[in-house]
Parts: C-alpha cells; sequence; structure tokens
C-alpha cells in the first residue's frame, strides 16, 4: 500500500511555545487516522503543516506524493481541508455555497450542478439543499461544510475536530456520512478530535499526540489489547472520598492508573472481575459505599489514561 501521508519528525514553535515537537505518522491511502490527544497538543498545528497552511521548522512531510516543503501548490491540488471553524456563507443556500465552491475549483457550469446534487445526496442534504444555511442545524451546516472540502475530489483530506459542539446524534450522523465518503471515494483521511468514541468508530488507526509528540500509534483494537490485564473498574461511591486513601484501596487490591472524578472512581484492573470484589471491601473498610460498580472493557481512554497518566475523557472539547 502507498502511502498518502508521510509526516517525518515534525517541528514547529511559535516564539516561546513548541507547537509540535517532534511528529512522525502516515497515513496509507485510503486510510482513515485519527490524531487524538488534549487541547494545545499540537493536532491543528500537525494538520495545517500537512495542509500546507503552516511551514515546518524542522522535518519534512509528502502528501500524495509531494513535498510540504517543496511542493505546495501540487499538495493544495489534491487536498481537501476542513477548518475547525470553517466557513459556508449563511446567507446563500446549501446547493449555491457548493456551486461557489466547485466553480473556484475550476468546475464548468454543467459539471459543478451535477457534482453538487451528488454531494448534497451523499452528506445527507438533498432534501435541505435549496434552503438557506442560515436555517441549518449545526451538524448540517458542518455536512455542508465537509462537503465543499471535498467538492474538487481530492485523494487526501484533513478534517480538524469535524464534530465539535455537535450534540450526540448529530455527531453519530456525521460519522456514518464521512464513512460513506471514505468508502465510496477512496479517500483517505486525517482528523482530528478530541472524542474517543469517535475515533474508535472511525479510525483505522489513531495516533496520539501530547506535548507536540507522538506518545503511541495503532489500531485501536490493537492499543487496547496492548493493554496489560482485563479493562478498568467502575465504581461510584455514595459520598466524595479523599483521593489518598482511594489510592491506598486501589493500590492494595493490585490496581493502577487512578482516575478519580467526585465521588466517580476509574482504574485499571490486571485481574478483571477478581479485582472487583477486593475493591469494595476495601473502600467499605475505609468507609466508603458504593452505590454501583461495574467492569468495563478497555477503552481507548484506558490507552491514553495508560501512556499519558491522564484521562482524556475529563478534558473537554477547546470550544
Ligand atoms: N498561530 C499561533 N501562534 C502562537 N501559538 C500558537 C499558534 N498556533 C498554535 N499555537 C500554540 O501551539 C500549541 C499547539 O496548538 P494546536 O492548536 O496545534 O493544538 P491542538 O492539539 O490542535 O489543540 P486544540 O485541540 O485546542 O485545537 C498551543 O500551545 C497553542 O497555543
Amino acid at each position: 500500500m502507498t502511502d498518502a501521508i508521510v509526516a517525518h519528525k515534525l517541528a514547529k514553535r511559535y516564539g516561546g511555545t513548541i507547537a509540535v515537537d517532534d511528529v512522525s505518522f502516515s497515513v496509507a491511502e485510503g486510510e482513515t487516522v485519527c490524531l487524538l490527544g488534549p487541547n494545545g497538543a499540537g493536532k491543528s498545528t500537525t494538520v495545517r503543516i500537512l495542509a500546507t497552511l503552516t511551514r515546518p521548522d524542522g522535518g519534512n512531510a509528502w502528501v500524495a506524493g509531494s513535498s510540504v516543503s517543496t511542493d505546495a501548490r501540487a499538495i493544495r491540488a489534491r487536498i481537501g481541508y476542513v477548518a475547525q471553524h470553517a466557513g459556508t456563507d449563511v446567507h446563500l443556500t446549501g446547493r449555491e455555497n457548493l456551486r461557489i465552491q466547485a466553480a473556484a475549483h475550476g468546475l464548468r457550469r454543467t459539471a459543478a450542478a451535477r457534482r453538487t446534487t451528488e454531494l448534497l445526496e451523499l452528506v445527507g442534504l438533498a432534501a435541505a439543499a435549496d434552503r438557506l444555511v442560515g436555517t441549518y442545524s449545526g451538524g448540517m451546516a458542518r455536512r455542508l461544510e465537509i462537503a465543499m472540502g471535498i467538492v474538487h475530489e481530492p485523494e487526501v483530506i484533513f478534517l480538524d475536530e469535524p464534530t465539535t459542539g455537535l450534540d450526540p446524534e448529530a455527531r453519530t450522523s456525521l460519522w456514518t456520512e464521512l464513512s460513506e465518503i471514505v468508502r465510496t471515494r477512496r479517500i483517505s483521511m486525517l482528523l482530528t478530535t478530541h472524542y474517543l468514541d469517535e475515533a474508535d468508530q472511525l479510525a483505522d488507526r489513531v495516533v496520539i499526540i501530547n506535548r507536540g509528540t507522538v506518545i503511541i500509534d495503532g489500531t485501536p483494537t490493537a492499543l487496547k489489547a496492548q493493554l496489560p490485564g482485563g479493562g478498568s473498574v467502575i465504581i461510584e461511591l455514595t459520598r466524595v472520598p479523599p483521593k489518598d486513601v482511594v489510592s491506598r484501596v486501589v493500590r492494595r487490591a493490585g490496581c493502577h492508573d487512578l482516575d478519580l472524578q467526585g465521588s466517580n472512581l476509574r482504574v485499571r484492573t490486571d485481574h478483571g472481575h477478581h479485582s472487583l470484589p477486593v475493591l469494595l471491601n476495601g473502600l467499605r473498610e475505609a468507609g466508603f459505599d458504593a452505590a454501583s460498580a461495574a467492569v468495563a472493557q478497555p477503552t481507548l481512554d484506558d490507552v491514553y489514561l495508560h501512556h499519558t497518566g491522564q484521562s482524556l475523557a475529563t478534558t473537554g472539547p477547546s470550544t
């Protein structure tokens, strides 16, 4: 398989801030890769370098076979880029927005009209095509932006936080459309997200970035399978405990990676179901009763927690 994107030791500073320190990864043709990481990790900067909107200070990258350092123009013709706050004209209809975008990419009138209709169908906006975009929901506007990003049939598409700000239902329906686009068009896709469930659902591979550096890279299944032991125990206590008390109980039960949020705790366990009664007893002896308890299979958040010592689920999206 050929690589659609290769990033090699990318680095970028803004004054004293190191936005990207040492980022290397690749995206094969037709593959969907998710860049995951907390706010300020360097995801957007990495994508902006690959989309030739920012020059790297160090390293190099190749997109659709061309170098971002020397062939930015060739790359731009072959990629689509949908920014975090991409724009549509709210005073025009969805169809008009798309037609203008098609014309901007040099499509002739009939070809633009045909492609517009096809794309509106693909992103589920056919019924709303002739409504003003100002009347669209957040999810509909985002779908239109994505359609605008692929109007010129790019080989590679970059999506920066495509679902931030959308409600869960709109996110799920956008995932369906994105999967459809990738499957039917054989587009290689690099997307950034804060949402682990999104990465799990959409990505062939996940690249976790923290502080400008790639921490881990692999398929969601492989990353979860590599974790030692058998998943997590989740316990909700009837009142908020002191962290040191819980830490002690967790250590004695042979569990690790404690994430305590108020009266909810989550720990990784190497012994699956066996750890649950040990933890519950320990907590009860320390004076804390459980309101509910469960053993969960490993998630990408467990992967993230294991490699970084912090939970990505507790850091919200930036908007
Ligand atoms: N144009 C800029 N000027 C100055 N600093 C910048 C600029 N762009 C990014 N940074 C800084 O570089 C670091 C990485 O930012 P970046 O936007 O790439 O992170 P991110 O992982 O995309 O975060 P988020 O999820 O919040 O968008 C941050 O500290 C950010 O403040």
